[in-house]
């Protein structure tokens, strides 16, 4: 099927006309995790897990780990080594939503913006405890603001109910588990409460509960003797955290960990901010959420829509890679370091974040008001 896409600027919002297919992802001029000098670890547990594992599989493994960690000494090793130049290059070409705020509103003419927002390190501030990943009251209401003119979902890592107990609006779309736990809005702040999508419920990996529940136990179990290590139970998917575990023992985690995943091929294990994400080797993503979500509010091949995605972690790289194949919206990438990303825009805290949806309410309300004055002086 002919995707529609028009390149808005030269930044990369694709939207409406006739033709072109998805727009060309940016280059890896800049990878992500970039390469950086190693540093001391526990060369016992390398060489114990090394042993059994393959010494490049490990290694890549805690080096990975390492690159979680933005603001570790690497940052500091970059900045000796110019990393001005490469962040400039780097926001040139994912330049700030803010600042090209003026064009990303001027693709939605004449489309429903639909908004998706990641939640942890999107809406809330990264912090030590994942139990106390609060959202502020202002960035509540933003986010209930945004909700009363567009169709607005939360796409989230987190279990439904838990990301929800952090958010508390009833009106919007939530998809838990890495968008395998999908639910409309239990009530509604505005028009779209008559979307088919209200109180939809999809969970495509629902046979994986006993065996999440399981592996939650196993990870609990093998991971009690690292300090530090938290396993945190997201229903279709467990997250192992290692941001309080010290440096000398990721190895050790990291072996301990993909020696449980040996034992259920039926699982994966991929890799967020200084946490491991086991899930169900199903073909289900944010990106496949978000396009259920479009279809569920109507909006299946339709040129008419505006898709934004907010979000700073790796999984929310689907998303952004489903708006590009798509040839369609916008994705904005959550970060202060330069990254890998296929979002074409970025934003550098959720204190930005904030003030992106408050400007798009904020241009919603006057775009109201213009029409409104509009028919007012031909009537
Ligand atoms: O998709 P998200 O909403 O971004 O969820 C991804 C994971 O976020 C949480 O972990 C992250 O935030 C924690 C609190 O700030 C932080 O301590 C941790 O290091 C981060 O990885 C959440 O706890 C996980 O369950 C989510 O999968």
């Amino acid at each position: 099927m002919a995707q529609t896409s028009v390149v808005v600027s030269e930044v990369g919002i694709t939207a409406t006309a006739a033709t072109a297919t998805a727009c060309p992802c940016p280059g890896s001029l800049f990878p992500y995790p970039p390469p950086r000098a190693g540093m001391a670890v526990s060369r016992k547990c390398l060489r114990a897990a090394q042993a059994e594992l393959g010494a490049g599989m490990l290694s890549g493994l805690v080096e990975s780990m390492r690159a979680s960690s933005p603001t570790h000494a690497r940052a500091a090793a970059a900045l000796a080594a110019g990393v001005d130049d490469e962040h400039a290059a780097w926001m040139a070409r994912h330049p700030s939503a803010l600042a090209k705020f003026e064009e990303i509103v001027a693709a939605s003419k004449g489309k429903q913006i639909v908004m998706f927002l990641d939640y942890d390190g999107t809406l809330s501030p990264i912090v030590d405890d994942p139990d106390a990943a609060f959202m502020s009251e202002t960035m509540r209401m933003a986010v209930r603001s945004v909700a009363k003119h567009f169709p607005t979902a939360i796409v989230s890592g987190r279990c439904r109910d838990k990301v929800f107990e952090f958010v508390k609006l009833a009106e919007l779309y939530y998809a838990g588990s890495h968008g395998m736990d999908i639910k409309g809005p239990a009530k509604s702040s505005s028009g779209h409460a008559k979307s088919k999508a209200k109180g939809v419920l999809f969970q495509p990996a629902s046979e994986f509960l006993p065996m999440i529940e399981e592996v939650h136990q196993r990870l609990i179990e093998e991971t009690k003797h690292v300090a530090g290590a938290k396993v945190e139970n997201n229903k279709f998917c467990v997250s192992v955290h290692f941001r309080c575990v010290d440096e000398k023992s990721w190895g050790a985690l990291a072996e301990t960990v993909k020696g449980v995943m040996r034992e259920y091929p039926k699982l994966r294990m991929s890799q967020g901010r200084m946490v491991f994400e086991v899930r169900p080797t199903i073909k289900w993503d944010k990106g496949k959420a978000l396009e259920f979500l479009l279809e569920s509010l109507g909006f299946a091949d339709c040129s008419n829509v505006l898709p934004v995605y907010i979000g700073d972690d790796r999984t929310d790289e689907d998303a952004f890679k489903v708006l590009r194949r798509r040839g369609q919206g916008v994705g904005i990438l959550v970060s202060k370091h330069p990254k890998d990303t296929s979002a074409s825009f970025s934003l550098q805290e959720p204190a930005e974040v904030m003030e992106f949806l408050l400007r798009l309410v904020e241009w919603k309300q006057l775009s109201r008001a213009r029409l409104r004055l509009r028919r007012q002086a031909h009537a």
